[in-house]
């Protein structure tokens, strides 16, 4: 049987006013493994990331299929994906405690004791325990950073995208916050496509990881 778990992408071409950004795209993300997408500025690597969200503006021209964990999501709404997505900018409503925060990315539906566990259990985990009533700009950019990334992870995504989430943060915050994002999605067994122009993002991660370059491939770009 053919292992369709991950991201997958198949043909994906994008277009706008006519113009193809990159030559058609074929890549599999297996759970764990990280490919890092890099390329010159403007050749379309965060217009891949909202295409495979389902974020896209309507002036781009999409085809191609993307499958998640196998299932095809091309024209499925963009909360119904199962994809989660960090930028560089953490996106903390800056009116909400940090707890209130990470309610965002919880189903509605859940119980408040349940909301508050795997709230206190996802703080403790990004070694953040207690700060659920801090107000998010009392927090450090690295501290923030980690807050961001939880909030997408509450949400259980089975894919998590992630558009230069680091570039923002100091050398000493970035690794530390890097490190945690591969050692999180490792244990979850989660496929990560990062966006970065620093392919040192993803050295000392093995065989875990591939660099992808949008760049000069005139042939179809395959991961
Ligand atoms: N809403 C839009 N309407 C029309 N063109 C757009 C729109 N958004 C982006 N583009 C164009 O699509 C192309 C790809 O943009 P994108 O932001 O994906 O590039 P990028 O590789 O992520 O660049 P950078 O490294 O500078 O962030 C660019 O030429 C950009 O001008």
């Amino acid at each position: 049987m053919i292992d369709e778990s991950g991201l997958i992408i198949r043909d994906l071409s994008v277009s706008v006013s006519g113009a193809r950004l990159f030559p058609p795209l074929s890549l599999h993300v297996r759970p764990g493994e990280v490919v890092a997408v890099t390329g010159r500025s403007g050749v379309g690597k965060s217009t891949l990331l909202s295409a495979i969200c389902g974020t896209l503006d309507p002036c781009f021209d999409v085809s191609g299929d993307i499958l998640v964990d196998g299932r095809v999501v091309r024209g499925v709404a963009a909360e119904s994906r199962h994809v989660g997505i960090l930028f560089q900018d953490d996106l903390l409503f800056p009116h909400m405690t940090v707890g209130d925060n990470l309610g965002f990315g919880l189903p509605p539906k859940l119980s408040r004791v349940e909301r508050r566990t795997r709230i206190g259990d996802a703080l403790a985990e990004a070694g953040l325990e207690g700060f659920e009533s801090r107000d998010p700009a009392t927090l450090s950019g690295g501290q923030r950073a980690r807050i961001g990334c939880l909030r997408a992870l509450l949400a259980r995504p089975s894919v998590l995208l992630l558009d230069e989430p680091f570039s923002a943060l100091d050398p000493e915050s970035r690794s530390r916050f890097r490190q945690f994002v591969f050692q999180t999605t490792e244990r979850r067994g989660l496929p990560v496509l990062l966006v970065t122009h620093d392919v040192g993002d993803v050295e000392n991660l093995g065989d875990r990881s591939r660099v992808l370059s949008l760049d000069v491939l005139e042939n179809g770009v395959s991961g």
